[in-house]
């Protein structure tokens, strides 16, 4: 019988900084994040971010919490409730990070009799920090407990045409009528050399502006590339004019280079540059989060209006809309239909 696991990142169980440092310990010791051998990343991590980010953390998730807990969760639970109404094979939720876990979502399959799951990391785009760990641990689960249990992986969609519509569509709605100057299209960064690490030709990857444009195997995955292609895609569908938007990257954390431009960075300039009405929106990420709800719609807007800027204009992730839901379902209903299985 075949299931889903729906898997995106997790959230802290509360606001309380205690808890905050449990998710940041299990999410920052992860490998594929901090990529770093295990004693330097314990160093860093358990011994100098783990010591102050939980508090400033805390109080950043503090203004975006919700009376149901964390929005990203709630949205991704409302997401696979509706999913479940569609679709006619059982749908289970999970998170790489806390709870409801990657463990508890493949038990609760396997409990129901599925044997073949179809694992969705809630992720257009690929990266290690993403999509290869979820793959990396949910195998690691299998192979332990489940190992005559299936598996078969969403590939990344940044380029699907349902996608790039439904995302279009999100921002065409919020755009109607409105006279904003330039849109711009924040992805959440990550360092540069995770983008080196992921170069499968391993002579590809210069980050010099050219090598994402410049067809490529190691567009497979390359999260750069795949950014700018939802860019490109989603402008060449609501036929925006060149100069009216661009990409930017958010969320860096440490000294090491990050991908760039850096959105704050970009919406200041903008601000500074005369731009007065701007709109954001952020497709890497499916559901609100801290980093859209927090980081772009409140320190975002900040930035622009102590620059100069009037209006800020933030469009909302697909969460939980019906198009959304629909497309998704579809896929999913696609592939349970499938009789010859594609093992990954
Ligand atoms: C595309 C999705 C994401 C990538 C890639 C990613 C990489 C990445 N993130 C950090 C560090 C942090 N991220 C934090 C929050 C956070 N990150 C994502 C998504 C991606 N991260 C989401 C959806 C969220 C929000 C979670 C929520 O509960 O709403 C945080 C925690 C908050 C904070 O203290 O700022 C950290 C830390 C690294 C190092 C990284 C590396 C590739
Ligand atoms: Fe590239
Ligand atoms: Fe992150």
């Amino acid at each position: 019988m075949k299931g889903v696991l729906l898997v995106n990142l997790g959230s802290p169980k509360s606001t309380d900084p205690k808890d905050v440092k449990t998710y940041l310990d299990e999410f920052l010791m992860d490998e594929r994040v901090i990529d770093l051998p295990y004693i330097l990343r314990a160093i860093l991590v358990k011994g100098i971010i783990l010591n102050t980010r939980p508090k400033k953390s805390a109080e950043a998730y503090s203004k975006i919490w919700w009376d149901e807990g964390s929005p990203l969760i709630v949205l991704s639970e409302r997401l696979q409730q509706k999913i479940d109404n569609f679709t006619s094979v059982p749908i289970s939720l999970a998170m790489r990070y806390g709870e409801p876990s990657i463990a508890n979502g493949l038990k609760e399959l396997h409990d129901k009799g599925v044997n073949e799951v179809l694992l969705a990391p809630l992720y257009p785009q690929y990266a290690m920090a993403t999509t290869e760990t979820i793959i990396a641990l949910a195998e690691e689960i299998r192979r332990e407990h489940y190992p005559e249990m299936q598996f078969t992986v969403l590939p990344p969609f940044y380029n699907h045409p349902d996608y790039i519509t439904v995302l279009s569509r999100s921002i065409a709605e919020k755009l109607d009528n409105l006279d904003y100057e330039h849109l711009l299209f924040s992805y959440h960064g990550v360092p540069e050399r995770h983008i080196r690490k992921s170069d499968i030709t391993k002579s590809h990857c210069k980050l010099d502006g050219s090598c994402c444009q410049t067809a490529s195997k190691a567009h497979q995955f390359c999260y750069r590339h795949q950014s700018f292609e939802i860019t490109r895609l989603v402008g060449e569908k609501l036929g925006l004019k060149e100069g009216t938007f661009s990409t930017s990257f958010q969320s860096r954390l440490g000294f090491d280079p990050w991908l760039r431009p850096y959105t704050d960075r970009t919406i200041e300039k903008m601000a500074l540059e005369g731009t007065k009405k701007m709109a954001i929106v952020t497709p890497a990420f499916v559901s609100d989060c801290l980093e859209t709800l927090e980081e772009i719609a409140m320190e975002g807007e900040e930035i622009f209006e102590e620059n100069g800027g009037k209006e800020f204009t933030v469009i909302p992730c697909l969460n939980d809309r019906e198009d959304w839901v629909k497309t998704l379902s579809r896929w999913i209903d696609e592939w349970a239909k499938q009789k010859v299985e594609v093992v990954s």
